[in-house]
């Protein structure tokens, strides 16, 4: 046990995925999982265990932003051994071609700060996706025909941001979606010389506007499970 997480040694799977919603981990893990068991519910942060296709997984949420994903993140790296971490994550669309419902492969994310950002001092270190991941995502998603991008997204602590000028600034340059989690998940990959990548769905159009509805973002994102599933277990 953890100050954060409840489950047992051996209780957490090697392989983690990671969405920011509780309640979007206990449904993906009743969807997707065979013999789905509870393993957290400290802070009603639920984390299930169970197996898909024969492999052991975690489902466990990360809660909103990278202060929180850093927390679960941490114990679960350097406390449970897990070994692969996805993130399976809403986003908001930035550029006119990336649609809601669209998937976003996350490979390298841009932010303006991070529970890491200080042990950096005056480098702006490049938090990038695992390469074999990242890969396997997309060719399980091209199989599926998922409408699917790959590229620099940016992930913020600031949900409501009123910066406009850098939502112009990133949308200039081609950054496809904001999130809140993945340049913490990355970072710290790479630190501990682990596995991660974020797949993404559109929730949100930050240029036109158009939102999904809560309940939809918690259960119906079943292609992004699917996706980060196969390309964790890709030979
Ligand atoms: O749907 P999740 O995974 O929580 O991700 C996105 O949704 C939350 C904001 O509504 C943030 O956590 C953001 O990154
Ligand atoms: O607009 C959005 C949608 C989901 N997540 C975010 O961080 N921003």
């Amino acid at each position: 046990m953890t100050v954060h997480i409840g489950a047992k040694p051996g209780d957490i799977a090697e392989t983690v995925l990671l969405p920011g919603d509780p309640y979007r981990a206990r449904w993906a893990a009743q969807t997707f999982l065979e013999n789905p068991v509870l393993v957290n519910e400290v802070r009603g942060m639920l984390g299930y265990t169970g197996t898909w296709q024969g492999h052991r997984v975690t489902i466990h949420g990360s809660g909103m932003g990278m202060p929180s994903l850093s927390i679960y993140a941490n114990e679960l790296i350097r406390d449970y051994g897990a070994q692969t971490l996805i993130r399976i994550g809403s986003a908001g669309a930035l550029q006119h071609h990336v649609r809601v419902r669209d998937i976003v492969l996350a490979q390298a994310t841009t932010t303006l700060g991070s529970p890491s950002r200080s042990i950096f001092r005056e480098l702006n270190f490049a938090p990038v996706a695992d390469f074999g991941l990242l890969s396997a995502a997309h060719r399980a998603a091209t199989a599926r025909a998922i409408p699917t991008h790959v590229g620099g997204i940016y992930s913020s602590d600031t949900f409501y941001d009123e910066r406009q000028d850098l939502s112009d600034t990133l949308q200039r340059h081609n950054c496809l979606c904001v999130e809140m989690e993945a340049a913490e998940l990355y970072t710290l990959a790479a630190r501990y010389g682990r596995r991660a990548l974020a797949v993404l769905t559109i929730s949100d159009h930050i240029l036109t506007h158009e939102a999904l509805p809560a309940d939809q973002r918690e259960r119906s994102f079943g292609d992004m499970v699917q996706i980060a599933l196969e390309a964790a277990f890709a030979p």
